[in-house]
């Protein structure tokens, strides 16, 4: 949440933005430092206190040479070193008379365009003896911290306890560069800013990016003045020395300002460094001049590396705790596949799984324009209306979300504290119309403990306004309204990851209905092909092709096959006594008479009219004449109704080699006509030999 920045505060900071902290033409008196030539065998600048750090006036030290001046071995050394590098891969250490004391000096070197850079730093305070067991004990204690929370504070605590401060923070940047004190320890004389943030502009862009070029920046003090280089410019190349991969780098006016405003005398800070660039600071501050050994603020350093390591693989477990925990949702949501739900049923099952995974309150599926919902979200109108605005404004396969609805095109349709928050996952079901999945979180009530005002930061100097450090750190709370909690890269993945298993889902149960309802379709129309539409038993077409089917098997393995051909007597007059539709239903009484007569393997098909066919697979002529006179009887004995009393006729054929389908259903309907012809209502089987008798 941004502090509100009027267009003349931005001006101001743009002006600020662009000042060459990198560059200040000067050092901190905590050390000296030599300019030498790219051979390193010119002195060409030096700072102003070299007596005090080297006990050598500053016109002798011009006009020693570097190996005079700091011993030949050192400059060899150094010469070396630099041949194929930018700077000294780490830092050396030298012993100098000095005064008669032997002094022990940190050295680090480095290029600047046709310049080599050397800055010497008494060693002093806590010998290596004294600090390694206390590093040692505090790195064991930060590769065993459990929490975020516990680490950053064993690290203040540590650092606190290594080099002296008053106050150590470590602070946390978001998004757009404010800071948060996550952790802090402080003496009883330093106020607390925990949970305070500072604004951005505290640190500005180009010191942000010195943090990348040199992780640690120390003040040891603030109250002194800046030491100038002698000669001020460099005869051959007067363009200002680029110090930042220094450690004595003369600290801005503008800084100085705002330590003085903080009350603050002295100060260490540390990059934390996290995959994607600066993740927050180690900041340290004294209320009096603290000055540090090199060797303190080394293991300061490598505290801050540790703990940076464990920050980090404590970030990643959390990560995969949250992923296998989203792998298990998405795993139950395969299972719920194989029951093909209804996108309704699916989100009533899943959505309890969903709501806890994504922290949200709410969720609801737009599905063919349905919507099924679960939890606290908006009415089904205005969700359609998000569904509608999302369908016009969010193109391509990404998730598009909102902490605050309230400041987006959505505000008037749901820009409630119920569901301050959506993010919402394209189902990509159609090609023309996507579907959604929306998640959407409740308002988070949140105050922001700024330290200071930023409004109150312009002032004028020489008649123009400038943008000032910060005067006063008095906390100053804004409340948040209207928001929820971010939604998390991970979240972001999560969802997409759980829309695509969503849209899977949809897409298998819409197929399986597509399958049910052609399966259904192909049984319809199988049956309207093959059936008789008044007697429901087979049609003409369907009863040929069984018996082709049979004549097949009689051929191929011998079995006997009788087939039987029946006509109702005297149908006509049925019809014209009683109906047709009198006539209809004999014929339907009929088939199913005749049906429950047959044995399972046999089957019976309507020739035509009031003429049925009976193939009776298995049966010689002996079995089929039985059969027909089972069915005369049973037809004999039946009413019906209006009809009364009706009777058929039958004839029998049965398969002889050489027979096809129509020999065959000749030769039973001959027997069937002479049935007729012998008085009806009685069965003609042909001869052995296929004659009628
Ligand atoms: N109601 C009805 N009548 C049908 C149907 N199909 C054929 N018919 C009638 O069945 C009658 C068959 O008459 P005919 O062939 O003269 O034979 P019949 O009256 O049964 O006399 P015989 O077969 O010699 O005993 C005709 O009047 C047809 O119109 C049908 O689906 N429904």
């Amino acid at each position: 949440m941004p502090p509100k920045i009027t267009p003349e505060l931005t001006a101001l900071q743009a002006q600020c933005n662009r000042e060459a902290v990198h560059a200040p033409g000067a050092i901190q008196p905590a050390g000296c430092l030599l300019s030498l030539d790219h051979e390193l065998a010119v002195i060409v600048q030096i700072s102003a206190n070299i007596e005090q750090v080297l006990g050598i006036g500053v016109s002798q030290a011009l006009q020693a040479t570097p190996s005079q001046l700091l011993g030949a071995r050192l400059i060899n050394r150094l010469r070396q070193e630099l041949q194929q590098r930018e700077r000294l891969p780490g830092t050396l250490t030298i012993h100098r008379q000095i005064n008669g004391c032997r002094c022990r000096f940190r050295i680090i070197a480095y290029r600047h365009r046709q310049r080599v850079l050397i800055e010497l730093e008494r060693v002093g305070g806590m010998t290596e003896q004294r600090l390694l067991p206390a590093v040692n004990e505090w790195l064991t204690r930060i590769a065993g911290a459990e929490t975020e929370d516990t680490l950053l504070q064993l690290l203040v605590e540590a650092v606190r306890s290594l080099t002296g401060h008053d106050r150590v923070m470590v602070y946390r940047f978001d998004a757009d560069w404010h800071g948060t004190v996550v952790a802090e320890s402080r003496s009883e004389q330093a106020s607390g800013y925990l949970g305070h943030s500072f604004p951005a502009s505290d640190i500005p862009p180009q010191v942000r990016g010195l943090y990348l070029i040199n992780p640690v920046r120390s003040i040891p003090d603030a109250t002194v003045a800046a030491v100038p280089l002698v000669p001020a410019v460099d005869p051959e190349h007067p363009e200002p020395l680029d110090l930042s991969p220094g450690v004595l780098r003369a600290v801005s006016p503008r800084h100085l300002d705002y330590m003085c405003n903080m009350g603050v005398q002295a100060a260490l800070s540390v990059a934390i460094q996290g995959d994607s660039g600066l993740w927050g600071l180690l900041a340290c501050h004294g209320l009096v001049p603290t000055s540090l050994s090199p060797l303190v603020r080394d293991a300061v350093y490598t505290l801050v590396q540790m703990t940076t390591q464990r920050l980090f693989l404590l970030k990643s477990r959390d990560e995969t705790a949250y992923l296998r925990r989203v792998q298990e949702c998405r795993e139950l949501l395969g299972e719920a596949q194989t029951g093909f739900q209804e996108p309704g049923e699916l989100l009533q099952h899943r959505s309890k799984e969903w709501l806890d995974v994504f922290n949200a309150g709410g969720v609801a599926l737009i599905h063919n324009g349905r919507i099924c919902s679960s939890g606290q979200v908006p009415p089904k109108d205005e969700l359609s209306r998000v569904g509608a605005w999302l369908n016009a404004h969010h193109q391509g396969s990404g998730v598009w979300c909102s902490q605050h609805l309230a400041s987006t095109p959505l505000s008037d349709v749901c820009g409630r504290p119920e569901y301050a928050g959506l993010l919402a996952v394209p189902l990509p079901v159609d090609a023309k119309q996507r579907d959604w999945l929306l998640l959407f979180r409740a308002e988070r009530l949140k105050s922001y403990r700024w330290a200071g005002r930023l409004e109150a930061m312009s002032q004028m100097e020489d008649g123009q306004r400038i943008l000032s450090p910060q005067r006063s750190f008095e906390t100053w709370v804004e409340e948040v309204h209207e928001q929820s909690d971010p939604w998390l890269p991970r979240e972001q993945r999560a969802a997409l990851d759980i829309g695509e298993d969503v849209t899977v889902a949809i897409l298998v149960k819409a197929i399986s209905d597509l399958n049910n309802r052609l399966t259904q379709v192909n049984r319809r129309l199988e049956g309207i092909a093959t059936t008789d539409a008044l007697t429901r038993v087979w049609n003409r077409y369907r009863i040929e092709q069984a018996i082709e089917t049979d004549i097949g098997l009689a051929v191929r393995l011998g079995q006997p096959l009788a087939l039987l051909m029946l006509d109702v007597d005297f149908f006509k007059r049925i019809n014209d006594r009683h109906g047709h539709e009198a006539g209809d239903a004999v014929l339907a009484t009929l088939a199913e008479v005749i049906t429950r007569t047959l044995r399972d393997n046999d089957c019976l098909g309507r020739w035509g009219g009031e003429e049925f066919v009976i193939l009776a697979s298995g049966c010689g002529l002996d079995d089929g004449k039985a059969l027909a006179e089972r069915i005369r009887r049973a037809v004999g004995a039946t009413d019906f109704g209006a009809a009364g009393r009706v009777t058929i006729s039958l004839g029998v054929s049965q398969w002889r080699p050489g027979d096809d389908r129509k020999s065959l259903v000749e030769r039973a309907d001959t027997a069937m006509y002479a049935a007729k012809q012998g008085g009806r209502n009685r069965v003609m089987v042909e001869d052995d030999q296929g004659s009628i008798p």
